[in-house]
């Protein structure tokens, strides 16, 4: 079996290369190493069953080159940044619409079968129903970002039909863990590296989502897809996150604990009631019962995961 991960050089992309390789597959990865790293992959790089492709995917002639013999396809390379979503809308619909459109033109003419792509929890937008299940709707996403992953979603789900492949949909919480090269604590850190006395926390602070740990996504992708396999239906969505949620200020609290700082918080107040960024969502928790109906559970909660993470980063 052969698996193409785009994005395989990024934070989640590289964790979930590592167990692929660890269980006997064939990789490839397409990175074009903006927010990804050689060094996440290099333990991979001499091995004779890694190939990687250096290159954009915006160039529908690359993303064609690198399906080729392949069976199954993560689609992972995105832009993950929700905060730049007034700033860069061309950016986020390029590098997650267009992008996910050339993989798609990519796939109907190859021989993939499998398209495993991760949503994410911002598609839900400022939701009524907490925790939210998959069936919520209408889905209203209150970001460029969110609203360009649920475009890429409905494209998907539109090609696998009719072009006859099968696609899975995760909709992940806020991920974390070691090679996290952005958010809230890889932030923190770095804004106690350079000033140790003062933390400045966009919005209120009170903003209260779930987290889940690297390792108990790429688990839970690997256990779900297994599952969403044997199903054999052309299309499914699944979120995965943790049970409990958390807030920035107590994600603080952790973060100053573990590098053995006090500073003094400093909330800037933020936007639209607290919220860090203009679509930034104040409480995110996802419903995860479809996900542990198949036999899968995170081995973290959102304060262990947070807690690891912070340990990790700072080993790094
Ligand atoms: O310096 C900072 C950075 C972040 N925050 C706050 O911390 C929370 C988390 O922010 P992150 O940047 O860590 O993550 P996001 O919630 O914006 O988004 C993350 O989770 C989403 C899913 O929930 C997406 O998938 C996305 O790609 C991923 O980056 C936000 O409420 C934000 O306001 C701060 O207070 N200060």
């Amino acid at each position: 079996m052969k698996v193409l991960v785009t994005g395989g050089a990024g934070f989640i992309g590289s964790h979930l290369v590592d167990a692929l390789m660890e269980r006997g597959y064939r990789v490839r990865v397409l990175d074009d190493l903006s927010a990804g790293s050689l060094k996440n992959i290099e333990q991979w790089l001499d091995n004779s069953r890694f190939e990687f492709i250096k290159g954009d995917m915006r160039d529908p002639n690359i993303v064609k080159e690198a399906v080729e013999d392949v069976d199954i396809v993560y689609h992972l390379a995105a832009n993950p940044e929700v905060r730049i979503s007034a700033q860069s809308p061309e950016l986020l619909y390029e590098t997650n619409v267009l992008i996910t459109y050339n993989l798609l033109q990519a796939i109907k003419d190859s021989n993939v079968k499998y398209l495993i792509f991760t949503s994410s929890s911002t598609v839900y937008g400022d939701a009524k129903v907490i925790p939210t299940p998959e069936d919520y709707g209408p889905l209203e996403p209150i970001s460029v970002y969110g609203g360009a992953k649920l475009a890429a979603e409905a494209l998907i789900s539109g090609y696998a039909h009719i072009f006859e492949f099968h696609a899975v949909v995760f909709r992940l919480a806020n991920i974390i863990g070691a090679r996290a090269n952005h958010g809230v604590i890889y932030d923190f850190i770095n804004k106690l590296k350079k000033n140790p006395e003062v933390l400045e926390i966009l919005g209120d602070g009170t903003q209260r989502k779930s987290y889940l740990h690297v390792s108990d996504t790429v688990e839970g992708m690997l256990h779900i897809f297994e599952y969403f396999k044997k199903e054999g239906k052309i299309y499914d969505v699944y979120n995965l996150g943790n049970e409990d949620w958390i807030t920035v200020k107590e994600i603080a609290e952790i973060v100053s604990e573990e590098m053995g700082l006090n500073p003094e918080f400093r909330f800037t107040g933020g936007v639209d009631g607290g919220r860090g960024w203009k679509g930034d969502v104040k409480f995110m928790l996802l419903d995860i019962t479809k996900a542990k109906s198949t036999g899968w559970k995170p081995k973290m909660n959102s304060y262990e995961a947070v807690r690891r993470t912070v340990r990790e980063l700072l080993k790094a």
